[in-house]
């Protein structure tokens, strides 16, 4: 079995994450069920800012609240010293709900509705990632009625497109994120910027991908944006204090994927800023990075019952568990690859293969194409690892399947982060059908 974090396996062969045995979760909890090894959120989180510390460099870690958020998800975040990347205005709510410091949210986005934009100003929150020109003139107008001067950063596309997923790159540059460089946008933006006195200009931000395991990416962007820089200030004086070289950073889903380790990038990152700082004769800037994926993704296994088994010689063997596609999207969305055992049985040998499909109304809905396992039965709990990022955050009520509740462990405690939705959750929001009464 891969074993990461403090997942272990018990004498009697049970899966144990966080001191607390997972066959006793399901039971307590029920399935499928999220469980985050909160010791594991604490390494990945440490090893980032370490990696600052140790070169006594500036910076913000922001977690990328994308990739799971919830009130208490956010509250360890604070407790970590990690700053927050909201991206709608559900996720800032929650924040403020969470008590998370405002002064170290950043807001992210597309397309940030005016509401929104009122929302992260009234909050005064740390910065906002300014996407395009409405937003850009809609900020200004806001901050100056509201009478305060919002911190932004400029979202460019330096062109750079990371080794990964086509859904999932984003600094290419025909990409609907950011402002364009080749065309020369970002000039206008900058000293559009620069020159407003309801702004403060802090610098720029470019995110290249997701699910990155090399570094190229990351220096090909720092290249880019020194460049820029350097015209910047003799065009417009204009000097950044920021560079927020955004998230995307690589975790290990399977056997084959190879990421590095999380502090390698940030080190990387700093050796090619010093150096282009030193080169263009700058004051060498704070560096702020994003990551979501490699702060809780391997933290996080899906724990699922067995119920329904398919047959079919010289074809596969189905196993069906009470999840799917509703709790986990990534396989139908990306053909995200995952790994799995046994949580009631995680010490014996796998002599069979299993497809394993989720209960979805949907012939896409496959968790896992080939996992092997040993001869699983409905009495068996499944545990998917790797799932803590854009599982939860990404489930949906496809089907009215309710979504699952989550819990943390740590030290053999388990705490519910997250409770299971009832079937009355599900029709919360439905109002009875009003018949026109005729006249
Ligand atoms: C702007 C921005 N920052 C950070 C992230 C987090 O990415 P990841 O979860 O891959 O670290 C994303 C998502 O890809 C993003 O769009
Ligand atoms: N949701 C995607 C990543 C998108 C990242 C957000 N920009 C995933 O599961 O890999």
């Amino acid at each position: 079995m891969y074993t990461h974090g403090t997942s272990q396996i018990s004498e009697q062969g049970h899966l144990v994450i966080g001191g607390v045995n997972t066959v006793e979760l399901a039971k307590q909890y029920g399935t499928p069920l999220f469980v985050y090894d909160v010791a594991l959120i604490r390494e990945r989180a440490l090893q980032f800012q370490e990696a600052f510390k140790k070169e006594n460099v500036p910076y913000q870690v922001a977690y990328a609240s994308k990739a799971f958020s919830c009130m208490a998800m956010f509250q360890l975040a604070d407790e970590l010293g990690l700053s927050l990347d909201v991206v709608s205005g559900g996720e800032l709510f929650t924040a403020i709900e969470a008590g998370f410091p405002m002064e170290r949210v950043h807001f992210h986005g597309n397309n940030k509705s005016l509401e929104e934009l009122e929302m992260a100003v009234e909050a005064q929150i740390g910065c906002v990632v300014v996407d395009n020109f409405y937003e850009l003139a809609e900020l200004s107008r806001i901050s100056k009625e509201k009478n305060y001067k919002m911190n932004i950063l400029l979202r460019i596309t330096p062109g750079v497109e990371a080794h990964t997923h086509d859904y999932i790159s984003t600094g290419q540059e025909d990409s609907k994120f950011g402002f364009d460089l080749v065309s020369g946008q970002v000039h206008e933006a900058v000293q559009t910027a620069f020159e407003d006195e309801w702004l403060n200009l802090l610098g720029v931000h470019s995110h290249i991908g997701s699910q990155i395991f090399e570094t190229t990416g990351f220096v090909m962007a720092v290249e880019k944006m020194f460049e820029l820089v350097v015209e910047w200030k003799e065009r417009f004086g204009f000097i950044p204090t920021v560079l927020n070289l955004g998230g995307g950073f690589g975790i290990r889903y399977i056997e084959g994927d190879t990421p590095l380790p999380a502090g390698e990038y940030v080190t990387k990152m700093i050796e090619v800023v010093k150096q282009k700082a030193t080169e263009a004769d700058l004051t060498m800037p704070e560096i702020w990075i994003e990551p979501g994926r490699s702060l809780v993704g391997d933290a996080g296994t899906t724990l699922y019952s067995i119920g329904s088994k398919k047959h079919i010689p010289n074809v596969r063997d189905y196993l069906a568990v009470d999840g799917g596609m509703s709790d986990n999207l990534r396989p139908a969305l990306y053909q995200a690859e995952y790994e799995g055992v046994l949580a009631n049985r995680a010490n014996e040998e796998a002599t069979e293969t299993f497809s394993i499909a989720g209960k979805c109304c949907e012939s896409g809905d496959m968790l896992i194409w080939d996992l092997p396992l040993p001869k699983a039965n409905h009495e068996d709990i499944l545990a998917v690892f790797c799932t803590g990022a854009y599982g939860y955050a990404m489930a949906n009520n496809y089907n009215r399947i309710p979504r699952p509740a989550v819990v943390f462990v740590e030290d053999g405690e388990a705490f519910e982060v997250i409770r299971r939705e009832r079937y009355e959750d599900l029709i919360r929001l439905d109002l009875p059908l009003v018949k026109k009464v005729a006249k």
